[in-house]
């Protein structure tokens, strides 16, 4: 009897096991076809695109030197936005006068209408000859977070020092290259009697840094009572990536579809004050720091391929060599073993998940008395599949302490995701701009992290992109609101080139019909 037991439970072991085989040889097998067949990078690039007889530019020995000195005039303007409540409005004020000496046939030219907004902001109509093609919108904004040479720069902050080739300030990525470089553009477009057939708004924002309040928001009110609606907005966000995503064989532009929410939480304990000689078991110190450790060590749900962070891997797939390029072509099988490689870097980590940074911690008021208050503010920058109330509601019970009181004081969700198929003109401008320039980069739909002023938009449009032509090497991500922020010389011209092609190809109708016969490879 023991033996005829033993032969069932072996019998029985074997289909178990052969079953688990064969199930692992099938997911095997589909993902390798899925590994082989995976191709969401052909697009339009085979189509035949319209013709618009795009001008070029070849940027002379004098263009160089006068655009170069524009810019570094631009960065040494301290637009400096330091609080929600505090701007450097000399500067704002010296920028626009700076802006129409700079270009002063955008300030002349009678097919660009021009206007202040909220005093500072700059809002540019450019009449197209075809009024019944749709407009766009192109964003920047002018001011720039604080900074401080004892930080550790190489060269001051707002002296636009050229070194080795690169030139160093605050601005110089974020967004004074975007500011002058779509400037600087629309300058030489029409010294070159460029008159486009689809018409476009600018607008530079002079208060991104905090939120864009004033600035964006009154632009947004200002067309929305004018009853405009825009074709595509393009603002600030992704870049060019070389050598930041690891595996990764060349340089990747990302056009961020969306963009991270935001909320903003005070956490507060409240004891009573007393003599620091008789101190009570617990401080309201000791309880909210005890809170902050807890979402330090307890950071929000993994949620890598439930927003679009996934497609952007699908679509540079195939630019991994084995065996990532097999992991990166099947999220649906390996997205949890890729979100634990990604989250190990703060730069990727923010593609995986809501993050969570305590930026401010305040308590006591003299070394012998044992404060009343203590508080800090958490500010988390939410995925695209999660709402403010979601990570609220984790917090609370992350902290899950009643004396500590959590209060949501600002936040918003994350943005509509905007079109990235054949259809959506944007991205197809933008994505065909980028290889007519850049054809060694692939271009993939990403995911912003951080928030610009193209939000405000929304309502003007369900197609936002956030991308600006920079390269970020490895480093340069840290120089963005950090020490030593540089742009090398080359990479101004090229994204003054970058603009100067996108809008006129954005005079294209509209887009060619996708590719569909290999014969005409
Ligand atoms: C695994 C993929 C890696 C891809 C590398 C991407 C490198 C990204 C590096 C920097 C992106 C930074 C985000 C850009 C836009 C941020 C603009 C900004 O600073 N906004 C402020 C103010 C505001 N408008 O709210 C902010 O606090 O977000
Ligand atoms: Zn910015
Ligand atoms: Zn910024």
């Amino acid at each position: 009897l023991k033996t005829k037991q033993t032969s069932q439970i072996f019998k029985f072991l074997k289909i178990i096991i052969s079953s688990l085989l064969i199930t692992v040889l099938l997911l095997f097998t589909i993902a390798a076809i899925r590994t082989l067949s995976l191709d969401v990078n052909a697009g339009l690039q085979l189509a035949h695109w319209e013709k618009t007889n795009n001008k070029s530019l070849v940027i002379d020995h004098h263009q160089r030197e006068e655009l170069l000195a524009n810019f570094k005039e631009a960065i040494r303007i301290p637009t400096v936005s330091f609080s929600n409540t505090e701007s450097n409005t000399t500067a704002l004020h010296e920028f626009d006068r700076f802006l129409r000496k700079a270009f002063p046939t955008v300030f002349s030219s009678s097919l660009v209408h021009h206007e202040l907004v909220a005093n500072y902001s700059h809002l540019f109509w450019v009449k197209g000859s075809q009024p019944e093609l749709v407009p766009y919108m192109l964003l920047a904004h002018i001011d720039v977070v604080p900074a401080s040479e004892s930080d550790g720069w190489e060269a001051p902050p707002f002296s636009a020092k050229e070194i080795d080739g690169f030139i160093y300030g605050r601005g110089t990525i974020d967004d004074k290259n975007s500011v002058m470089g779509i400037l600087q553009a629309l300058e030489y477009l029409l010294l070159k009697g460029y008159a486009p057939r689809r018409g476009f708004y600018i607008g530079l924002g002079h208060d991104e840094e905090i939120s864009g309040l004033n600035g964006a928001m009154n632009i947004v009110r200002i067309l929305k009572q004018r009853g405009v609606q825009l074709l595509f907005v393009m603002d600030e966000g992704l870049t060019i990536s070389d050598g930041i995503i690891p595996g990764l064989e060349g340089p990747a532009a990302l056009i961020g579809l969306s963009e991270k929410g935001q909320a903003v939480i005070k956490l507060s304990v409240s004891v009573a004050p007393g003599h620091s000689s008789m101190p009570p078991r617990e401080t309201s110190i000791g309880i909210l720091a005890t809170a902050v450790k807890r979402l330090e060590d307890n950071p929000m749900p993994r949620l890598f391929g439930y927003g679009p962070e996934g497609d952007t891997f699908e679509h540079l797939a195939h630019k991994f060599s084995l065996p990532l390029k097999f992991i990166m072509s099947n999220l649906w099988l390996f997205s949890p073993l890729l979100s634990r490689i990604l989250e190990r870097k703060p730069v990727s980590n923010a593609f995986v998940r809501t993050t969570t940074a305590v930026t401010f911690f305040n308590a006591g008021v003299k070394i012998n008395v044992i404060p009343s208050l203590a508080e800090a503010y958490v500010n988390l920058r939410i995925h695209s599949a999660q709402s403010v109330q979601e990570v609220l509601d984790i917090i609370k019970d992350t902290v899950g302490d009643q004396r500590v009181k959590v209060e949501l004081v600002d936040g918003f969700d994350p943005l509509p995701i905007s079109g990235a198929d054949d259809k959506a003109f944007g991205f197809q401008i933008i994505k065909k701009t980028v290889l007519d320039l850049f054809p060694t980069v692939t271009v993939a739909p990403g995911i912003c992290i951080g928030n610009t002023d193209s939000r405000h938009f929304v309502d003007l449009t369900k197609n936002i992109y956030r991308f600006s032509p920079a390269w970020f090497k490895p480093g340069d991500p840290e120089r963005f609101h950090g020490i030593n922020e540089r742009i090398s010389t080359k990479n101004y011209e090229e994204m003054i080139v970058f603009y100067f092609n996108l809008i006129q190809n954005c005079d294209i109708r509209k887009l060619p019909e996708p590719h569909s016969s290999v014969h005409e490879l």
